[in-house]
């Protein structure tokens, strides 16, 4: 029935409608108010009268509260209809282009707002993860040497340890024991661990003086000494580079990866070349100690595991089960193939050290796998802090976000978010410098995909190629451009401004190349304008990017652990950062309630978000004449004929001809560009043959959006309820006029409702959006206000997301 859409919009020129002009598509109710006000204006008549609908009000505060008094029924509302407010024809009807409302039928929000801005305004909170002060500590008085503290403060600019480094570096100089590392997310975990791992291979070499013996020093073919696990490359390859960088002050210790995404061979010859420190996958190390001789696990006496309980998620169990027998296994070598005498100075029994920012029960079990009496070491925490563990006697609590972070969140009906996401990004980017680098986390690649494609810039991708550029000169050589980012890496569109003219989009998920991902994350971190890295949760461990300001979570996480992480790509060592969680009105209000926060989380309304953000036109790609001719003809509009404008635009692309298309062509030979649909005058362009890839990425992303929404844990569903989800209104948070089918088992709208009988007419039930009732006339329930899921239908769909969830990455495209 999508196919629908194609009719869907009219342009009109400046002629004014006529009787025969017969709308098509949209909305049930708009089109026949269209075809009332068409026909009274063709007959000089007054505007139709029947059944005026209130209209938005644009002046309306932005933070009026809007609760729900009964507090059960989240279903949406209908607009309020009065008979003393005329009808005014939506920004869209004026100008003869039909589209569904944004702002009908809104679901009533929980959250009362305003109270929040009488309280006097809290004291901004001390950073929770930064540097100790330099007065108090330093990395010499912890233990480690002279040479690795001075080279960490003059090459490093890292002066003095966090809390968590304070309290782990002594221990894992000084005492062999297993270590659990707790601590909250841009604490500085990775370098707690690494520092006295690297001092004490590196006192191998040393006199007792400290001084380097000169015969003695350890090198790459000494024997492999420590062993570190993450669960995913980027997170390996970032542990390498934050190791390299300190193995500089000791060049000749040698550290390598072992993670996949190359050959096997050439890993196997890095490994043979000689190693003293492995940052590697799971996976790929089982294999290589299944099938490379020479990797030669005798020597190891450090094992990490960083971000435990994401290698548990990722079922790497077994893996890591093998691994540490493995490693047990081999008789631990108190001497090195070349005589030199380890005990004593490294330690005298293998060390397990096992990290992570958030404790579940995975991790538990992750412990009694790896760790033998092992030491909990956590941050110092506050007095305050301290007291709210114990009494709430649990360690689930013990981890938080960052004391600095500054959390919110924006309730926004379905249908408004795609529009509410484009102007946060587009306030985010207004000044200059304000934000440079924003993370937006999506629940499955399929949506990464379809949100990267319709914010990047269309004049990229419709244009033709660059020409070649110029042949390289002495002065200054060409930089060749990375075939790996050509996908993943574009202007954006809509979110930039005169301050800001450039933001740079990026993606990144589980399912692109690793080299794509590699050249991917590079660029983002690298990009010196303001970025944007729209990703699933495969970023929400472990990544730094020190100058992330904000991470919106446009999808929530599907565990509360999940959110913690996200949020602290942001707000890390010690700086400042915010955190944006998109929420729908309804049962979502109350997820709130159960994320760990130092402060208040603070609710937003879209509508605040819609007016800071839309107070100017949305600069429209240069295919969008029809918008942005609109946009500028019309100076009364408001914030709210922006937003209709911007999500018609949306809409439009998705059904505009395919780039390359035989229509594509004639409409741009005719000079109409991104106008596909004309009536009120005698050309009456014809449905378009093929679909636009963008559509079909529309749909695809709908349907994995809507199959992930049923993985959230089982503990939040109350708060992610699949059966309060609307699907038609979800549909448009996607630029699609309607949900289309095909979703897991298949979610169909409920059918058993009838309508009151009008005019006679019996009142319709259809099967499922856009088809017909028995009376031939289309369903009241192709309407946008009913669409709950059907009942059976989902209870299918969530045993099909049990039995799927096992396997939810590959299946889901979740990672
Ligand atoms: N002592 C220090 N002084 C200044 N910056 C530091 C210090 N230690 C670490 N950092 C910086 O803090 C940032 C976060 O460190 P790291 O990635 O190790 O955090 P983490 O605790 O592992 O976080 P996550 O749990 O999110 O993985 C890095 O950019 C790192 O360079």
């Amino acid at each position: 029935m999508a196919d629908d859409g194609m009719l869907l919009n009219f342009e009109i020129d400046d002629a004014p409608l006529v009787s025969q002009v017969k709308f098509k598509g949209g909305r049930w109710r708009d089109r026949v108010k269209a075809n009332k006000s068409a026909k009274a204006a063709s007959q000089g008549g007054p505007e139709p009268s029947a059944k005026p609908r209130a209209p938005y009000d644009p002046n309306r505060p932005a933070k009026r509260p809007r609760a729900n008094e009964d507090g059960d029924d989240h279903r949406p509302a209908k607009a309020p209809r009065t008979n003393d407010i005329p009808w005014v024809p939506t920004h869209a009807m004026k100008t003869g282009l039909v589209s569904s409302s944004l702002f009908t039928s809104i679901p009533n929000v929980v959250t009362k707002f305003g109270e929040e801005e009488s309280a006097e305004p809290a004291e901004p909170a001390k950073p929770s993860n930064a540097p100790l002060s330099e007065e108090a500590e330093n990395f010499h008085t912890l233990g480690l040497s002279k040479r690795v503290a001075h080279h960490l403060a003059t090459k490093l600019e890292m002066k003095a340890p966090t809390s968590i480094q304070k309290n782990t570096i002594p221990q894992l100089i000084r005492d062999d024991s297993d270590a659990f590392l707790q601590a909250e997310t841009g604490s500085g975990k990775t370098l707690a661990y690494l520092l006295p791992i690297v001092h004490r291979i590196m006192e191998l070499s040393m006199n007792e003086d400290g001084t380097p013996k000169k015969d003695a020093k350890v090198h790459r073919n000494s024997g492999l000494f420590a062993i570190i696990l993450a669960p995913t490359r980027e997170l390996c390859k970032q542990i390498a580079v934050v190791l390299e960088k300190v193995l500089r002050c000791a060049p000749w210790l040698v550290c390598t990866t072992v993670i996949g995404g190359e050959s096997k061979h050439s890993e196997k010859a890095r490994i043979r070349k000689g190693v003293n420190i492995l940052v590697a996958t799971p996976g790929r190390l089982t294999d290589h100690l299944d099938n490379t001789k020479v990797l030669d696990v005798g020597t190891v006496r450090w094992l990490v595991l960083d971000e435990g309980d994401r290698m548990m998620e990722m079922g790497f169990e077994d893996d890591i089960k093998t691994i540490v027998g493995k490693i047990r296994a081999d008789k631990l070598a108190t001497k090195n193939s070349e005589g030199l005498v380890l005990d004593g100075v490294l330690p005298k029994r293998r060390v397990t050290v096992l990290c992570s920012a958030t404790m579940k029960m995975n991790v538990q079990k992750l412990g009694e796998i790896s760790l033998e009496d092992a030491v909990h070491i956590t941050a110092s925490k506050s007095e305050m802090e301290k007291d709210a563990v114990e009494n709430s006697g649990s360690m689930e609590s013990a981890f938080t976000a960052p004391a600095q972070l500054k959390q919110s969140c924006i309730i926004v009906p379905a249908k408004l978010r795609l529009v509410t996401l484009i102007a946060l990004l587009k306030a985010t980017f207004a000044r200059k410098g304000s934000v440079m680098k924003a993370i937006i986390f999506i629940s499955c690649a399929d949506s990464v995909d379809f949100h990267y494609e319709i914010l990047k810039d269309t004049a990229f991708i419709e244009s033709p190629p660059p020409p070649p550029p110029p042949p390289p000169t002495d002065e200054a050589p060409a930089k060749k451009p990375d075939i790996h980012t050509e996908t993943t890496v574009a202007p954006a569109a809509y979110i930039t401004s005169p301050a800001n003219n450039k933001v740079v989009l990026h993606k990144l998920h589980g399912s692109l190349a690793q080299p794509v991902r590699s050249a991917t994350l590079k660029a983002f971190s690298e990009c010196k304008d303001p970025a944007v890295l729209i990703t699933t949760d495969i970023s929400s461990r472990g990544l730094d990017v020190p100058a992330v300001d904000l991470v919106i979570e446009y999808d929530p996480a599907f565990a509360v652990p999940d959110h913690v992480h996200r949020i602290g790509r942001t707000a890390r060592a010690g700086r400042a950062g915010k955190a944006v969680l998109f929420l729908l009105p309804g049962s979502e209000e109350g997820y709130t309630t159960i994320l760990p926060s130092s402060s208040t989380i603070t609710p937003q309304l879209y509508e605040s978000i819609l007016q800071n953000g839309l107070a100017s036109n949305v600069n429209l790609p240069a295919s969008s004449e029809t918008a942005n001719a609109e946009t500028e003809s019309n100076k009364r509009e408001t914030w709210t004929t922006r937003a209709e404008a911007l999500q018609l635009h949306f809409e439009q692309r998705l059904l505009a001809p395919p780039p390359g298309s035989e229509d594509f062509e004639e409409a741009q030979s005719k000079g109409h560009k991104g106008k596909f649909s004309k009536t009120g005058g005698k050309s009456h362009k014809q449905p378009v043959k093929k679909d636009n890839p963008l559509l079909d990425a529309a749909r695809q992303a709908f349907r994995s959006h809507i199959r992930a929404y049923a993985t959230h844990v089982r503990e939040e569903r109350v708060y992610f309820d699949m059966m309060q989800l609307h699907l038609g209104h979800m549909a448009k948070a996607f630029g699609l006029r309607e949900a289309p089918g095909g979703i897991g088992s298949g979610i169909s709208r409920r059918t058993h409702k009838f309508t009151p009988a009008t005019n006679g007419q019996k009142g319709a039930a259809s099967a499922s959006s856009g088809v017909k009732s028995s009376s031939g006339s289309r369903s009241k329930f192709d309407d946008d206000e009913f669409g709950q899921v059907d009942e059976d239908a989902a209870r299918r769909m969530k045993a099909k997301m049990k039995m799927l969830s096992m396997n939810s990455a590959s299946e889901f495209n979740l990672g």
